[in-house]
């Protein structure tokens, strides 16, 4: 796996218009990672499963940092995030930090944009996600991490996050150091939200997919598939 490349970064990413093969769709519950974004990062990522990709036939799937717009439907919480019941990514049972985002505190997220009545699920989130294997740290298993450029003022372990990506950034890479890493991510998220308010890009705001019936269908069908006991997801490390 390669270092990071010196030299600058480019402001924006991606052409003035989303291109084949965005707009990607994925949707899943937010589960637990390894713990790390919060704790050692100071940058929170929701992740989603790996079964999030197939939705769309999405599996193949290059490994780098993108972004886009997503939506959380809180609804599923209750009924899916005790603590037995939130699927996991490892073997680390006990109760979640709660969140900490002191290496991004100082940046400042746009207001996020309501397409609707905000309570009701339709509030638009700007996002900036890696899919990989985390060559710093050296993962085994693939995963899909998204930071939401904004502030949560508690975790949402158990809420479906919808996602639309438009757009990639660059490739992971590996650090020599956590500070180095962190850099990149803040540079990430400048990155993305200034691609993001390219008009092409804004527009995708509004797509069904990011609405609240959207999810709670899915959520509905999976309900139906899998049956009460599986709640609505699978593991990222199945
Ligand atoms: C925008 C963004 C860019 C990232 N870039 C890299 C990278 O280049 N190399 C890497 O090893 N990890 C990268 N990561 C992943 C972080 O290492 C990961 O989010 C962190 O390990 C937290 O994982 P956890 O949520 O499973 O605890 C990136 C994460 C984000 C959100
Ligand atoms: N801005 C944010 N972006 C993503 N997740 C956030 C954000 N703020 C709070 N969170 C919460 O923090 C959790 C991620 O924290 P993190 O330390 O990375 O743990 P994990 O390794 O379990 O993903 C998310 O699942 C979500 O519940």
């Amino acid at each position: 796996m390669v270092g990071r490349p010196d030299g600058p970064r480019d402001p924006i990413a991606g052409p003035d218009i989303p291109q084949a093969p965005f707009p990607l769709k994925l949707r899943g519950p937010v589960i637990k990672g390894f713990g790390r974004g919060s704790r050692e990062l100071g940058i929170p990522t929701a992740n989603i499963p790996l079964s999030g990709l197939s939705i769309g036939g999405h599996d193949d799937l290059e490994s780098g940092i993108y972004y886009g717009w997503c939506t959380l439907d809180h609804s599923t919480i209750s009924s899916s995030t005790t603590s037995t019941t939130v699927p996991s990514a490892t073997d680390d049972t006990s109760t979640p930090l709660k969140s900490s985002n002191h290496a991004v505190a100082d940046l400042e997220y746009p207001t996020p944009h309501a397409t609707d009545d905000a309570s009701s699920g339709n509030t638009v989130y700007p996002t900036v996600l890696s899919i990989g294997y985390n060559p710093y740290y050296k993962n085994t298993q693939r995963s899909i991490e998204i930071h939401i450029l904004a502030n949560f003022p508690r975790d949402f372990y158990g809420a479906t996050l919808s996602l639309i990506i438009l757009g990639f950034i660059r490739p992971e890479y590996d650090y020599v150091n956590v500070d180095a890493l962190v850099e990149d991510i803040r540079t990430d998220i400048r990155v993305a939200q200034r691609s993001l308010e390219r008009e092409a890009y804004r527009e995708w705001r509004a797509d069904v997919w990011l609405r609240r019936e959207a999810s709670a269908e899915w959520v509905k069908r999976k309900g139906e598939q899998v049956g009460q006991t599986d709640g609505v997801g699978k593991s990222q490390m199945e």
